[in-house]
Parts: structure tokens; C-alpha cells; sequence
């Protein structure tokens, strides 16, 4: 069972964009039109030119969202491009980077389609300039593309499959090639296969002699690619793909490489599973004479009935079973994604909690018992054995008193808010992930947070804010920091904190 150790941002967003509804778990489902073409085959020509920047001996560029620097460029045309980043923008946050959600969305890509479960591995890191122009082109001859796939660390027998699994999606796009697409088309692109969905239709067409693919048979012989890729090895390669099967298989391995081809000096994390059990939407702040914990536990449903209590301990580390340190949840079912679901999930089971703590005693450690209400034993969940520890209440982000608007409404001072304790000689700081709609979409940087005086003192807090513009664009989880009478302290606010 996948192990989920609290708090780790990272594996946190990345397994809720994954495997819960999310922009990038949803868009691309029954592959949807776009452009006249679809959001899947727009998401995978966007990682395939993403990635086609790695060079295997020098060890560089890959999957790392330099993309965002060079789809201007003319062998990266097409409005899928700029959109695509789009649609992955609300999911950037300081640990996740685009490099990571352009690999994700190739996976939703393929299984948006119809097509198989691709493995996924975290941490990418985002490149902050162009890389080299090594994007293969259709006017290019067979030695250079054989050559560029080389230098990205595929044999031409993977690249004929790469191409082929790729070329499932999509077409060429008239008002974009207008040299390649010059058959009148009324949608105003060419498709590759008759079939819209992933599959083996973009192989077979071509084999039987009944393939419209224009990079096959189009008029303009010099941009016959795909007839010059195919036809390597005398059809061997198209001929074994011509088997659903080894297709989806073939082609789930070359992706799964595709999107795991990085620099050299990334390391991936391990193929990210489903959690068992995974605390996440945290959040600790002083309200009204007491400081509000909330946490959820997410189990995933087994179609039991569960009781779930939380229990916590005083940051003196006395538990307090006189005046009640414990609390129920409150459930609520939620749908997986569809990537979870093909992986087997049924559902989630997301236990909420909402604890009212003694402002005096506070809290430094909480965890959870699972009835099963079946007859078998109540057991402890608490970080794998590690303990779900608070490591202090000197630096909170406050949700209450944020304010956010979502969306525009310049009438309202959007700002972000802290409260400090003991708050002699502070400098509150916060490193912040910033997107937006133009390109490059990634970007941070460090502001600082103002005393702010239309939120008086209280609960022993004072409380200081940083103008923060939240309207369509969503910084989600980050953290900040403050020295607190020379004592660093850092707060993380979690995907939900706003
Ligand atoms: C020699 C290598 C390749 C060449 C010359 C090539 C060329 C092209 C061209 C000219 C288009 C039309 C783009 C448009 O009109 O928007 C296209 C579309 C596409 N390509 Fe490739 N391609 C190659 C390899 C690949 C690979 C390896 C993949 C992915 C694994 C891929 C995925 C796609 C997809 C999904 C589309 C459809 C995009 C859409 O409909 O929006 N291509 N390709």
C-alpha cells in the first residue's frame, strides 16, 4: 500500500491533481473537442515538444516546461500549445511546477481517450529559459529525424512506435500548415486516423492502404513523415502494432519514458500510488477566544462503514481526557478521478475534522482511530508510526481573515493574512508561486507581509497581510516564513488555504 508521510506538499498536490477532480484530471475525459481536434491530442503534441528539446549526452533539457519559452517558434505552431499551458495554470503552486502537470496531462491524454494506464512520477523542475529548436519537422528528411530521436534517447524502432502512438490523436491543422493540409477540409484539419480516440486505427489504416494520415499520403511528398517513419524496417514495427494490445502496451511504455525523460540533474520520485490514508486541507488559526484546527483524513472506500475520531495532545504534551481532546468526523464521499478509478479506486472517504483548541494549551501532536464498525479492532492512524506533529502556533496562516475575492471586483483589498504571536521585532515573509495568463507562466518570488491594522490584535495574535491579487490565478500552497525575536518560524498553507 502507498505510504503518504504529512506534511509533504509536493506528493500532496500532485496526488490530489491526480487522482481526485481537478483541472488536470478532468478537461481531457471523454476526449473532448477542441480547436477542431481535441484537448487530449493538444496535451500530448505539447509534452512530446516539450520533452523533444533532451539531449542524452549532454544530459539536458526534457521535460521541464521550457516549452513556455518556445511555442512562438514555427515548428511549435498551433493555438493547442498556448491553451494547453492555459488549462494547466490554476494548478501551479511553489512545489509543483508546469513540467509536472504537462506530464500529467499526457497521461489524461491517453486515458481521456480510451487509451491505457501510464505509471506517473513527480518532481520535474521548470526550465527559466528556451531550450534548443529540436522539434522534428515533417519537411525534414529521414536522417535528421532518426537523428533528432537519437539525441532524445529513443532507437528508430521506438521512434516509429512514439510516432505512431502519438499520431492516434489529433491531425494537421490547415490554417497551421497550410502546405501539408492542402486537401480541401471542411473542419480545417486533417486527421490522422478516422477513429478519434486512442488506438491502433492510425496503424492499420495505414497498413490496409486506407490511411487520409496527410503525413502519409499527402500531396506534398516532401512532408510525408509518417510514410518515411513507418516504412523503416519494411512495416515490421507498424505490423506488430497492429495488435490493440501491444499498441496500447508499446505505446503506454514509450509515453511513460517520453514523460520521464528529464534533465540529468532531476530525480523523480517514485511512481505515485493512491494513498491508503492521507491527511491533507490542514489548517490551524486563532478565532474568537480559541484556535480553530481543521483537518481531513482521506481513506479510500472499501465499502465499509467507518467511525473515525481525532484525538490531539496539548503542546505541553498532556493529553486531556477530562475536558475532552477528541472529535468525530463528519464524512463525505467523493468521486476519484478517473485515472484513480482505472487504477481500481471505488472512491474516497473524506473524514473531516473541526476542533476547537484551548488557546492557552494549544496543540502539538494529533491522530486518528478507525473503527471499522465490522467487528475488528479500532486502529491508530498517525503518520506511519512518525506522528502527525504541529511544530509550533507562533506563525499561522490565517483563512478567516484573508480575504478573497476570486474574481475581480477591484472594490475589495484582496490580501493574504498571518497571525503572529509574541510579535516583538517580526519580519514576516512568504515565498510565492505566481501564474499567469500570459507566458512564461511560472515564476516566483519572495514579498513581505505589513502590519495590518484593520485587523486588530486578538487572541494573542497580531496579524499582518500581503495585497495578494487571488483573480484567476490560484497560488496555492506555499509557505511562509517570519523571525519571531530571531527564531525562524515557517508555515505551510496548504492547497485549500484560501
Ligand atoms: C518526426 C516526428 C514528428 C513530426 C514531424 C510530427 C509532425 C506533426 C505535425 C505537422 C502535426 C500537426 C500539428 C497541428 O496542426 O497542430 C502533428 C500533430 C500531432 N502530433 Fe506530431 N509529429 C512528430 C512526432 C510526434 C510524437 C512523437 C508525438 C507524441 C508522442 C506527436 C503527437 C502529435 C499529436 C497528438 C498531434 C495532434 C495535435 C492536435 O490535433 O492538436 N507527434 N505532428
Amino acid at each position: 500500500a502507498a505510504v503518504f508521510n504529512w506534511p509533504d506538499p509536493l506528493l500532496d498536490t500532485l496526488d490530489s491533481q491526480l487522482y481526485e477532480i481537478s483541472t488536470v484530471s478532468i478537461l481531457a475525459v471523454n476526449c473532448t473537442s477542441r480547436d477542431n481536434s481535441t484537448i487530449a491530442a493538444q496535451w500530448l503534441r505539447l509534452a512530446y515538444h516539450d520533452m523533444a528539446t533532451h539531449n542524452s549526452t549532454t544530459g539536458t533539457g526534457g521535460m521541464d516546461a521550457s516549452i513556455q519559452f518556445e511555442f512562438t517558434r514555427a515548428q511549435d505552431v498551433g493555438m493547442g500549445m498556448i491553451e494547453s499551458l492555459r488549462d494547466f495554470v490554476s494548478t501551479l503552486n511553489q512545489y509543483v511546477g508546469m513540467a509536472d502537470v504537462i506530464a500529467m496531462g499526457a497521461i489524461n491524454a491517453v486515458i481521456g481517450c480510451g487509451g491505457p494506464v501510464i505509471p506517473f512520477k513527480g518532481g520535474r523542475i521548470d526550465a527559466t529559459e528556451a531550450g534548443p529548436a529540436t522539434v522534428p519537422e515533417p519537411q525534414q528528411d529521414l536522417a535528421s529525424h532518426i537523428a533528432s530521436f537519437q539525441a532524445q534517447g529513443f532507437n528508430e524502432t521506438e521512434m516509429i512506435a512514439l510516432v505512431a502512438c502519438g499520431h492516434s490523436l489529433g491531425g494537421v491543422r490547415q490554417v497551421d500548415f497550410p502546405l501539408i493540409a492542402t486537401e480541401d477540409a471542411p473542419t480545417g484539419i486533417q486527421t490522422f486516423a478516422s477513429t478519434v480516440g486512442f488506438d491502433n486505427t492510425v496503424v492499420t489504416e495505414y497498413l490496409d492502404g486506407t490511411t487520409e494520415n496527410v503525413l502519409v499520403v499527402g500531396s506534398n511528398i516532401t512532408t510525408r513523415s509518417d510514410f518515411r517513419i513507418f516504412s523503416i524496417d519494411g512495416n515490421a514495427t507498424m505490423q506488430s502494432l497492429a495488435s490493440p494490445e501491444t499498441f496500447n502496451k508499446v505505446c503506454a511504455a514509450l509515453i511513460e519514458r517520453m514523460i520521464n525523460t528529464v534533465p540529468s540533474t532531476v530525480t523523480l520520485t517514485d511512481t505515485l500510488e493512491p494513498f491508503d490514508f492521507k491527511v491533507q486541507d490542514t489548517s490551524f488559526y486563532p478565532q474568537a477566544g480559541s484556535l480553530v484546527f481543521l483537518a481531513t483524513l482521506r481513506i479510500i472506500d472499501v465499502g465499509v462503514n467507518r467511525a473515525v475520531t481525532m484525538f490531539w495532545k496539548e503542546r505541553t504534551g498532556k493529553f486531556c481526557p477530562a475536558k475532552g481532546c477528541s472529535i468525530q468526523a463528519t464524512v463525505i464521499q467523493e468521486v476519484p478521478s478517473l485515472y484513480a478509478q482505472l487504477k481500481g479506486v471505488t472512491g474516497f472517504n473524506r473524514h473531516s475534522f473541526n476542533a476547537s483548541i484551548d488557546l492557552a494549551t494549544s496543540i502539538s501532536h494529533f491522530w486518528f482511530e478507525v473503527n471499522n464498525s465490522d467487528g475488528s479492532a479500532p486502529f491508530i492512524v498517525d503518520n506511519n508510526g512518525a506522528n502527525y506533529t504541529i511544530d509550533q502556533d507562533v506563525l499561522l496562516y490565517d483563512p478567516q481573515r484573508t480575504i478573497s475575492t476570486f474574481f475581480s471586483n477591484t472594490s475589495v483589498n484582496e490580501r493574504m493574512v498571518v497571525g503572529v504571536k509574541d510579535p516583538s521585532k517580526t519580519i514576516v515573509t512568504s515565498l510565492t508561486t505566481f501564474g499567469s495568463n500570459t507566458p512564461p507562466f511560472t515564476g516566483s518570488g519572495i514579498d513581505t507581509f505589513e502590519l495590518d491594522s484593520s485587523f486588530p490584535p486578538a487572541d494573542g495574535y497580531t496579524f499582518y497581510s500581503l495585497p495578494f491579487d487571488f483573480d484567476g490565478v490560484f497560488p496555492l500552497s506555499h509557505t511562509i516564513q517570519a523571525t519571531i525575536n530571531g527564531t525562524m518560524y515557517s508555515a505551510w498553507v496548504p492547497g485549500n488555504g484560501i
